[in-house]
């Protein structure tokens, strides 16, 4: 299930960020605040178990998360969106996960991953701005649930219709979260309209390479 996170001020940064002259810096720290927008409702359920509250004056109930979260930011673009979410939750542990998408066969190429050695009890969100074919998205997700994952959702900024479709049916328990749902993709895999190669944009490595 896809959920497009419609608030004004995330379509807003959006908007400036999608302008191919945003700089670097200012790429960044907009991704960074939309990540910190999208909090809220990425973790809208997660679960509550109630506890003892001392306050000065006297002890009453009060509500902790059940189960701790795990941060997954997909390298490198993932990174981008890590800040915002840490904000929020700073007590959350983080994993990665690298994989690099073969510009010719769109395939995902795995070439790092660390988690902390027991994912079971964890609520786990995989952070990638992007999901274009949804080939990184599932390989993501498939490694988290091989180490033992079971809460994972997924918190992406723009989306492909081809990548939720792929998504999906590839991992139908895993909801998405987006800050778009953008039109198609074109011939090499970029998202329509899309904002480019998040990577290169946040890291200043455009035509680099
Ligand atoms: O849905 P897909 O078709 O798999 O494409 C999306 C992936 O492509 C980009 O990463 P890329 O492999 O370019 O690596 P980078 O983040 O290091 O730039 C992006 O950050 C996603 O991880
Ligand atoms: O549009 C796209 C597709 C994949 N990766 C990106 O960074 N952008
Ligand atoms: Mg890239």
């Amino acid at each position: 299930m896809i959920h497009v996170l419609d608030h004004p001020l995330i379509t807003d940064e959006l908007t400036r960020l999608r302008d191919p002259i945003c700089p670097t810096p200012e790429f960044r720290q907009r991704v960074r605040r939309i990540a910190s927008l999208m909090v809220p409702a990425v973790t809208a359920n997660l679960q509550s178990t109630v506890v003892p509250c001392t306050t000065p004056l006297e002890i009453t109930s009060g509500k902790t998360l059940t189960h701790s979260v795990v941060l997954v930011p997909i390298l490198r673009a993932g990174l981008g969106f890590l800040d915002g979410f840490l904000d929020l939750i700073p007590n959350a542990a983080v994993a990665h996960i690298g994989l690099a998408r073969n510009e010719e066969t769109l395939k995902p190429e795995p070439y790092y991953i660390k988690h902390p050695p027991s994912l079971a009890d964890s609520e786990i969100i995989v952070l990638d701005p992007m999901l274009a074919t949804g080939g990184s998205a599932v390989e993501g997700v498939r490694r988290l649930q091989a180490a033992g994952a079971t809460r994972i959702r997924f918190a992406c900024l723009v989306a492909a219709p081809e990548g939720v479709a792929t998504f999906e049916s590839e991992c139908p328990d895993v909801p998405i979260f987006a800050a778009s749902l953008d039109r198609c993709l074109d011939s090499r895999g970029y998202i329509l309209p899309g904002l480019g190669d998040a990577g290169d944009r946040l890291f200043g490595t455009a035509g680099t390479c």
